[in-house]
């Protein structure tokens, strides 16, 4: 009788993680509130009724509530004047009990991102997306970190222990995702390179990567035959596909990177869903505990930042 060869990768559990990260966040939060008298606050704010979007900015508003936070929603109409959104976001910077401030992307056309994320106060850009937290954690300084990255290193270091050494391949380079990933990989001492949609050769890239992080936004991309064999994978991809296996106009969730194949021939990797996705949100919420800390003058609460 013969048997088949068969290996299956490691199942990252962003979501196990990610739930018990939540834990360690109540834990902190419900210390700031005894012993200081200070309950970190989160707002949210959402322009327009893009359903996807809504989705998260509701999962984001009950788990900030689950972890003992407060949480600010401020749903705006899609025409909003840049001049009131400005306004908006001038009182949460005012605002004392909000310690972190996120506005929900994309915008609509007559908006600006890059302004909208200017007029955040550094210290409230949970999102990590300022020029000004970007400069700091390209200069090795402390910043607030976007919460995507956060979670993807988290996971990474869950994983592997020291990434000290490893060669990584970012693939994506989006000022979100695929620059702070790259950051953070390499003030871990990793040896990190930055492929992207014009990279030549991209599969023979990849293909010497100990570490890939899959961040373009194509879904389902990257192939098992791409990967060194027990390369870690973490996958940041968001995709909808078509289903109609599930029935008529059906969507499934899938990511940048094809699980199938990848799981084949990879040491371990990130689901989607259940992978970084979760993590986001949770990092969110320690993002903003930390922001908290900062602006009382006390001592940050390890494990929520790397
Ligand atoms: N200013 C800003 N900051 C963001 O961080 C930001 C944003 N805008 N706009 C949209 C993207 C997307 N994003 C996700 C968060 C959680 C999941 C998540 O929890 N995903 C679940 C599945 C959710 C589902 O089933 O739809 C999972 O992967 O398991 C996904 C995507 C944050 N984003």
């Amino acid at each position: 009788m013969t048997t088949t060869p068969h290996r299956t990768a490691h199942k990252i559990d962003g979501k196990a993680y990610a739930a018990a990260l939540r834990e360690t966040i109540a834990t902190h939060v419900a210390w700031l509130k005894e012993v200081h008298g200070v309950t970190p606050g989160l707002a949210v704010l959402l322009v327009g009724e893009d359903p996807a979007s809504q989705v998260y900015v509701r999962n984001k508003g009950v788990q900030t509530v689950e972890v003992g936070m407060n949480s600010y929603e401020h749903k705006l109409p899609a025409d909003v004047s840049a001049a009131d959104l400005y306004a908006l976001i001038d009182r949460l910077n005012a605002d004392p009990a909000v310690h972190g401030i996120l506005c929900q992307f994309p915008v609509p056309e007559h908006l600006s991102e890059t302004e909208i994320v200017a007029r955040i106060d550094p210290a409230k850009d949970v999102d990590g997306l300022s020029v000004v937290n970007a400069g700091l954690l390209a200069s090795g300084q402390k910043a607030m970190v976007s919460c995507t990255p956060l979670g993807c290193l988290m996971l990474l270091r869950d994983h592997l222990g020291s990434l000290s050494g490893k060669s990584a391949v970012v693939i994506g380079r989006s000022n979100l995702v695929g620059k702070p990933v790259a950051q953070l990989l390499l003030r871990d001492s990793c040896t990190v390179t930055i492929a992207h949609s014009r990279t030549a050769n991209l599969e023979e890239v990849v293909r010497g990567a100990d570490i890939v992080v899959a961040a373009v936004g194509r879904p389902q991309m990257v192939k098992g035959s791409w990967l060194k064999p027990g390369a870690t994978v973490i996958d940041v991809g968001i995709n909808r596909i078509p289903a109609p296996e599930r029935g008529a106009g059906k969507n499934r969730l899938v990511g940048d990177v094809d699980y199938d194949s990848a799981a084949q021939v990879a040491g371990a990797i990130s689901p989607v869903p259940g992978g970084v996705g979760p993590m986001t949100i949770a990092c969110l919420l320690a993002n903003t505990v930390t922001a908290c800390c900062r602006s009382n003058g006390l001592a940050e609460p390890e494990g929520l930042s790397v």
